[in-house]
């Protein structure tokens, strides 16, 4: 059976589209709000949601979406928590849920009761940034077994070596991280992003989505054109610093509206 992943690149696809994947933090700033949002995003266009795991020491994270992971564990978010929040608003949603985060909280909640436990919830997809293939020696059997997804990240600096590695274990897709840094939004996108990632979809099967440092429409539509989707998180996790309640609501979807909006066109 093709996973809810697949399916979605495939749609994409045959329709000539590209993946908007969206990032929030489960939890940001409270259990509630996320999920009252999740919905709401798919409606908007979010292709793929990515659900952020907070973490106390999130290394690859930049100021914005470090500030949302303290608001979410200020509120009292577990990662037991954000399973039953999934496993709640699962059939309200239509888009597959990515859950990203650090491997520590995994851990210790256990490879295999994780990998079973996530897709009892309707989680689709895991993405653990500190977790390179070589050391997912007991996540990657244990997501086969349970039907997870597990996603890897290059980036400008992998070598060879790595790409064929996580071209081996990687599935669902595979995230290019357009710049050596933390997440955040940046001015501008870089000139020899086109042929990095040229290189990497000749060298992997699975469809590759860009991310970090997007924040406009223009960007999206700009990085979507050399990849099968992209990521905005900073950019849409900033609004939970400005907004709350009902307008939050509308402003998140509003945003991700137009960024599909800009990869439609
Ligand atoms: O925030 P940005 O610059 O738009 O980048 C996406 C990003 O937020 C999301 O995918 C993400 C959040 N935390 C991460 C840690 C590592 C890699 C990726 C991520």
């Amino acid at each position: 059976m093709k996973s809810r992943i697949q399916t979605r690149f495939n749609q994409l696809h045959k329709q000539g589209g590209k993946a908007l994947v969206t990032f929030i933090t489960a939890g940001d700033p409270d259990l509630a709000t996320t999920a009252a949002l999740l919905p709401r995003m798919a409606e908007a266009g979010a292709d793929i949601i990515e659900l952020g795991i907070p973490f106390s020491d999130p290394m690859a994270d930049g100021p914005t979406i470090q500030r949302a992971s303290e608001r979410a564990l200020a509120s009292g978010v577990t990662l037991e928590a954000v399973l039953a929040m999934v496993s709640s608003i699962r059939d309200q949603v239509s888009a597959p849920i990515v859950l990203m985060g650090y491997s520590n909280p995994i851990y210790s909640y256990g490879w295999q009761r994780f990998a079973q436990d996530a897709v009892k919830a309707g989680v689709d997809g895991l993405l653990l940034v500190d977790l390179p293939p070589e050391e997912a020696g007991e996540l990657l059997p244990a997501s086969k077994a349970a039907g997870l997804e597990v996603i890897f990240l290059l980036t400008p600096t992998s070598d060879e070596t790595r790409i064929k590695q996580v071209s081996r274990h990687g599935s669902g897709f595979l995230y290019y991280v357009t710049v050596t840094g933390v997440t955040g939004a940046r001015q501008s996108v870089s000139n020899s992003l086109a042929d990095e990632l040229e290189n990497v979809r000749n060298s992997i099967k699975l469809p590759v989505v860009a991310g970090f440092g997007i924040s406009t429409p223009e960007q999206a539509a700009q990085v979507a054109a050399a990849a099968d989707g992209v990521v905005v998180g900073s950019a849409i996790v900033k609004l939970f610093e400005q907004y709350q309640g009902e307008q939050l609501q509308s402003e998140v979807t509003g945003m991700i509206r137009s960024l599909k909006d800009a990869l439609s066109s």
